[in-house]
C-alpha cells in the first residue's frame, strides 16, 4: 500500500518528518534509530551536529575554515549546535562513504562518545553514500542540499515559496527512495514479518512522489500566471531587484529605502507580494524587490524550484548587487552571485554594486572567525586586508558598473545610495518609456 503523502513540516533537524512518511521510517534525516528497540527516538533536546568537509588537496587551510564557518552558520540557522569539525583532504571523495575508512572510524568514535544527533557534510552525497554513512554512523546524515532546503522550509512564508520548497523537498527525496527502503529492509534483518517494503512498494512510493511533484509544478504554474498578470499591471514603472549573497543586508536596505519615504506606501499594488514595494525617491517612483539570497553550492534543484521567485530578478530593469564587505570571503561571494545570475539568465542587466557593512570592516583584524577551529593560529595566519579606501579605488577602477560603499545599519552614505538609484532609475525610465513622463505619484 502506498503510504499517505505528507507535505509539510519535515526537517533534518527537528527529527520528526519526512515528506513521504507518516511514520518515522528510515531516512537519512529521520530520528536516530535505537537498534535494540527498532524504533526511532524523537528528542526535544538541543540537537548537536558534527561537520565534515572533504576539501580538495589544493584548497588553502583558511578557505576550508571559511567554508566550515559558513556550514556552521547554516547549521545554527537550522537550529543545531556544532560540536566538532572534521576535515579530510582527498584527491576526490570516497565513492562509498565520502570520507576514507580511517576518518570514518574517527567520526564514528566521536559520534558515539558524544551522542551527537547528526553528521552534516559540506557537499552533496549520492543516495548510496547517504545510505552507507547512515548504516555506519547510526545517526542522521545531512548533506548540504538537505540543510539548505530545510532552512528554506523554515523561512518560507508565502504560498508560492512554500510550494517551491515542497517541490525541492520531493525532488530531493525521489532518487533516494530506493536506497532508503532497501537499507531499511537490510537493517531489520530481513525476517519475513519485518522485511522492509519490496520493490513493488518502492515503485508505488515513487509514483506517489512523482504525482506530488507534478501537482506542485502545476500549482506553481498557476501562481506564475497570477504573478504575470500582476506584473503586467505594473508596467510603465521601472523595476529594481536587490540581489546578493545571503545575509549581506538586502532586506535591511529594502526597509531603509522603502520606509524612509512617505510615498513608499503601496497604494496601487495592493496584491504585490510583500517582497516588492513601491519606492519613491525625489519624486521618481520605482518598484524595489527583495529577493532570496544566494549561497555557494546552492542546490540546482532548489534554484529550479524557485523559478517564480527568481523571475523577479530576471525581469528587473536594474540589479542592485549588495555585498557584505566585512565578510572574509566577500570577493568569492561576488563571484557566486555573478555565477548564479548567469545560471538564471540575468547576467546582462545593468547593475549597481553596493558594498555594505563598512562599519564592520576591519582591515587590522580580519577575523576572529576561526577561533574555534583546530590547527588554526590566528596570529600566524593573519594576513592584513586592504583599507576601505584601497578597496574602493580598486573596485572603482575594475568595475564597469557604479560602486558605492555604505552601512545600512549605521546609515552611512545612504543619501549617496539614494542619489545613485534615482539617477539610474530615471535614465532607465527615459530610455524605456521615451514618450512617457515619469508616472504620477498618486
Ligand atoms: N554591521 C552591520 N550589519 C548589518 C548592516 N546591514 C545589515 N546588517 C545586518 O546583517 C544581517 C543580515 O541582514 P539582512 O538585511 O537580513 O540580510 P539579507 O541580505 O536580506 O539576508 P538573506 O535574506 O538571508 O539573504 C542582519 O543582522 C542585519 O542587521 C550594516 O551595514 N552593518
Ligand atoms: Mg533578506
Amino acid at each position: 500500500m502506498a503510504k499517505k503523502t505528507k507535505s509539510h513540516n519535515w526537517s533534518p533537524t527537528n527529527s520528526t518528518r519526512h515528506p513521504n512518511a507518516d511514520d518515522a521510517k528510515a531516512g537519512a534525516y529521520l530520528p536516530t534509530k535505537d537498534p535494540t528497540k527498532g524504533t526511532y527516538e524523537t528528542s526535544t533536546e538541543q540537537e548537536t551536529a558534527v561537520l565534515v568537509a572533504v576539501p580538495d588537496k589544493r584548497q588553502a587551510d583558511t578557505k576550508t575554515q571559511e567554508y566550515l564557518d559558513e556550514l556552521a552558520f547554516l547549521t545554527e540557522t537550522a537550529g543545531a549546535i556544532v560540536t566538532k569539525r572534521f576535515v579530510q583532504r582527498l584527491e576526490k571523495p570516497d565513492t562509498r562513504t565520502f570520507v576514507g575508512e580511517g576518518k570514518l572510524a574517527e567520526i564514528k568514535a566521536y559520534v558515539r562518545h558524544t551522542k551527537a544527533s547528526m553528521v552534516i557534510f559540506d557537499d552533496d552525497l549520492s543516495p548510496s553514500q547517504l545510505r552507507n554513512l547512515e548504516a555506519e554512523l547510526q545517526v542522521k546524515i545531512v548533506d548540504r542540499s538537505l540543510l539548505i532546503i530545510d532552512i528554506f522550509a523554515r523561512r518560507a512564508k508565502s504560498a508560492t515559496a512554500r510550494t517551491q520548497v515542497e517541490l525541492a523537498q520531493y525532488q530531493y527525496l525521489l532518487p533516494r527512495l530506493t536506497g532508503l527502503w532497501t537499507h531499511l529492509g537490510r537493517q531489520r534483518g530481513g525476517g519475513v514479518a519485518q522485511r522492509g517494503p519490496g520493490e513493488t512498494e518502492i515503485e508505488t512510493d515513487r509514483r506517489v512522489v512523482r504525482d506530488r511533484i507534478a501537482l506542485l509544478k502545476e500549482k506553481l504554474e498557476d501562481f506564475e500566471k497570477q504573478s504575470n498578470t500582476q506584473r503586467k499591471s505594473r508596467s510603465g514603472i521601472v523595476r529594481v531587484a536587490l540581489v546578493g549573497y545571503t545575509n549581506v543586508g538586502k532586506s535591511t536596505i529594502m526597509n531603509l529605502l522603502s520606509r524612509s519615504d512617505v510615498f513608499a506606501e503601496n497604494k496601487l499594488f495592493a496584491t504585490v507580494d510583500s517582497t516588492v514595494r513601491k519606492v519613491v525617491l525625489e519624486n521618481i517612483p520605482f518598484l524595489l524587490s527583495d529577493t532570496v539570497g544566494f549561497i555557494r553550492k546552492l542546490p540546482t534543484r532548489l534554484i529550479e524550484s524557485f523559478k517564480s521567485t527568481l523571475d523577479e530578478i530576471r525581469e528587473a530593469d536594474l540589479l542592485v548587487h549588495v555585498v557584505d564587505i566585512s565578510h572574509p570571503t566577500f570577493e568569492e561571494q561576488i563571484e557566486v552571485v555573478n555565477d548564479t545570475l548567469k545560471d538564471i539568465g540575468a547576467a546582462d542587466k545593468p547593475m549597481l554594486l553596493i558594498f555594505n557593512k563598512i562599519d564592520q570592516y576591519n582591515h587590522e583584524n580580519p577575523a576572529d572567525y576561526h577561533s574555534n577551529f583546530e590547527g588554526m593560529n590566528p596570529d600566524e595566519d593573519h594576513v592584513p586586508r586592504p583599507t576601505l579606501e584601497q578597496l574602493q579605488a580598486t573596485y572603482m577602477a575594475k568595475m564597469h558598473d557604479p560602486v558605492i560603499f555604505i552601512s545600512a545599519q549605521e546609515r552611512q552614505n545612504i543619501d549617496e545610495l539614494r542619489a545613485l538609484l534615482v539617477r539610474h532609475v530615471q535614465a532607465i525610465h527615459e530610455k524605456r518609456y521615451p514618450n512617457q513622463p515619469v508616472p504620477d505619484l498618486d
